[in-house]
C-alpha cells in the first residue's frame, strides 16, 4: 500500500447523493479529493445541529470558537511524544510571516515525522514568533530567529552552526520565493549538498517532484536538503510534541554582505488575494465602482469581490472570494455592499477582523462582522477617501 491519495469514484458517487443510505457513514470525515488531486473544503461539513435538531449555519463565529475550544481540549488529551536525548534531528525551516502556522508549515512538519524514527527530534526554526501551538503541529524543539531586519548572512551562519552541532538527517524548506527557498540553496552550496527541489508528495521513501514541464513529475531519492510544496505529506495526527526550546551556541558576529534598507511600498494590487493581509471587497451594493477602486488605493487594500460583482462584469474573476473563488486569510476584511451569502462567507472564515458596510442591518455579513457600518456604500467610501486626503498608504499599516 502506498500513501498516495487516490480518488474513490464509488465514494464520490455516494457523497454526491445526500439521500444515499451510506451517505452519513461516508461523510463523517472525508476530504473531497477532486481531479488534479486537490483537496477541497467540504461545504456539507459547515453548520451545527440546533436544540431543535435542525442543521443551522453559524454566522456569528460562536460555533467556530466553540469548535476551537473543543479541538484544544481534545489535543490536550492526546499522548505526548517526548524525546529526551535525540539520536538525530530533522530540521524544518518556516519562513512564513504569519502568526499562525500555514498549511505548508504543518505539511512540512508532517513530512519530518514521516521521515523520523523513534529517537529523532523534529526541530522547527521560525523566522517570526508564532501564536499557534507548535506542539500540536509536531515540533519537538523550536527556535525563533531574529527577523527584525533582512539578514540572510546571519541566518545562514546560524543554520551552519546548527548543522555542525546537530548534523540533522534532513533539512526541510518551503520551495517558494520567500526567504526559505533562498536560504536552502545557500545552505546546500555551503554544505556541498545537492538539494531535492519542488517536492510534491512523499511516498515509499521517495519524493515525487515537479519536472521541467509543468505536466510531468519525477520520483527522486531523498537528499539531506529537501525543498517542498504544499500537500507533500499529511500533517501529524493522534499525538502532540514537547515544542521545547532549542539551545544553539552563540554565533560569532557575521559581517553582512547585504544591508537591509527597510521596507518598500508594494502595490496591493500585486499581492495575491490568498496572501494579502488587508482586503476591500465589493458586492452588489456598490453603486460607484470608480470610487471603490479609489478607496482601495487610498487605504492600501487589495481588492476582492462577491460573485455577483464578478458576474456583472465589475470585477475580474480572479478577485472573487468564496466557495467557488479564493479562500482568503486576511487580517482585516472590509465587505462593502455584500450580503453575506454562505458561499461568500465560506471563503473568508479565517479572516481575523471583518468590517461590514451595508444598508441592511439584518444581513448575514453584519451578523458575521466584528464591526458594522449601516450606511450607504458611496457615502462611507467617499469619507474614507477624504480622510486619507487622497494620499496613499496612510492607513496601510494593517499587516
Ligand atoms: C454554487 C454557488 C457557488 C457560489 N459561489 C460564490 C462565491 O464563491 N462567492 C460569492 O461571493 N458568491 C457565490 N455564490 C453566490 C452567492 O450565493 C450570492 O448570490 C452572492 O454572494 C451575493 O453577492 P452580493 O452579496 O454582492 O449581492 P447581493 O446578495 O445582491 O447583496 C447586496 C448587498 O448590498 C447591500 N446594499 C445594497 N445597496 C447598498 C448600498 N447603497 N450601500 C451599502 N450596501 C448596499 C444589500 O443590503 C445587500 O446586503 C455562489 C452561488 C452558488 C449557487
Amino acid at each position: 500500500m502506498d500513501d498516495i491519495k487516490r480518488r474513490d469514484p464509488r465514494k464520490e458517487h455516494i457523497l454526491r447523493n445526500r439521500l444515499h443510505p451510506q451517505y452519513d457513514e461516508m461523510a463523517v470525515d472525508h476530504d473531497l479529493l477532486l481531479s488534479g488531486g486537490t483537496n477541497r473544503k467540504n461545504p456539507h461539513k459547515q453548520g451545527y445541529l440546533s436544540a431543535e435538531g435542525i442543521k443551522r449555519i453559524d454566522r456569528s463565529g460562536a460555533a467556530i470558537a466553540a469548535a476551537g475550544v473543543a479541538k484544544k481540549q481534545q489535543e490536550q488529551s492526546l499522548p505526548l511524544r517526548t524525546i529526551v536525548n535525540p539520536s538525530n534531528y530533522i530540521v524544518v525551516f518556516s519562513d512564513s510571516d504569519s502568526a499562525k502556522l500555514t498549511v505548508l508549515d504543518k505539511d512540512m512538519l508532517g513530512l519530518a515525522h514521516s521521515l523520523a524514527d523513534d529517537g529523532t527530534a523534529v526541530v522547527m526554526i521560525n523566522l517570526h514568533s508564532r501564536e499557534d501551538d507548535l506542539a500540536s503541529a509536531g515540533a519537538d524543539r523550536a527556535l525563533t530567529l531574529d527577523a527584525a531586519s533582512y539578514s540572510p548572512d546571519s541566518w545562514l551562519a546560524i543554520l551552519q552552526t546548527i548543522d555542525s552541532e546537530l548534523s540533522p538527517k534532513h533539512w526541510i524548506f518551503a520551495d517558494g520565493t520567500l526567504v526559505g527557498g533562498d536560504l536552502a540553496r545557500r545552505l546546500a552550496v555551503s554544505l556541498g549538498v545537492r538539494p531535492i527541489t519542488r517536492g510534491k508528495q512523499f511516498a515509499d521513501g521517495e519524493l515525487n517532484c515537479g519536472g521541467g514541464d509543468a505536466s510531468k513529475s519525477v520520483n527522486r531519492k531523498l537528499s539531506r536538503i529537501l525543498l517542498v510544496e504544499e500537500q507533500v505529506a499529511d500533517p501529524i495526527a493522534g499525538f502532540i510534541t514537547e515544542a521545547s526550546s532549542l539551545d544553539v551556541a552563540e554565533v560569532a558576529g557575521v559581517i553582512p554582505k547585504v544591508t537591509d534598507l527597510g521596507g518598500v511600498a508594494v502595490d496591493p494590487a500585486d499581492i495575491p488575494l490568498a496572501e494579502t493581509r488587508f482586503i476591500l471587497s465589493g458586492g452588489n451594493g456598490i453603486r460607484n465602482w470608480a470610487l471603490f477602486h479609489q478607496c482601495a488605493q487610498a487605504l492600501g487594500a487589495t481588492e476582492g469581490a462577491s460573485r455577483v460583482a464578478v458576474d456583472n462584469g465589475h470585477m475580474p474573476r480572479t478577485t472573487q472570494v468564496g466557495a467557488t473563488g479564493t479562500y482568503v486569510n486576511a487580517k482585516v476584511y472590509v465587505a462593502v455592499g455584500i450580503s453575506g451569502a454562505i458561499q461568500h462567507l465560506q471563503g473568508m472564515t479565517t479572516c481575523e477582523t471583518v468590517i461590514a458596510l451595508n444598508t441592511d442591518a439584518n444581513c448575514d455579513m453584519i451578523k458575521r462582522a466584528d464591526l458594522s457600518i449601516i450606511a450607504d456604500s458611496s457615502e462611507v467610501m467617499q469619507a474614507l477617501v477624504d480622510a486619507t486626503s487622497g494620499g496613499e498608504g496612510e492607513l496601510d499599516d494593517v499587516g
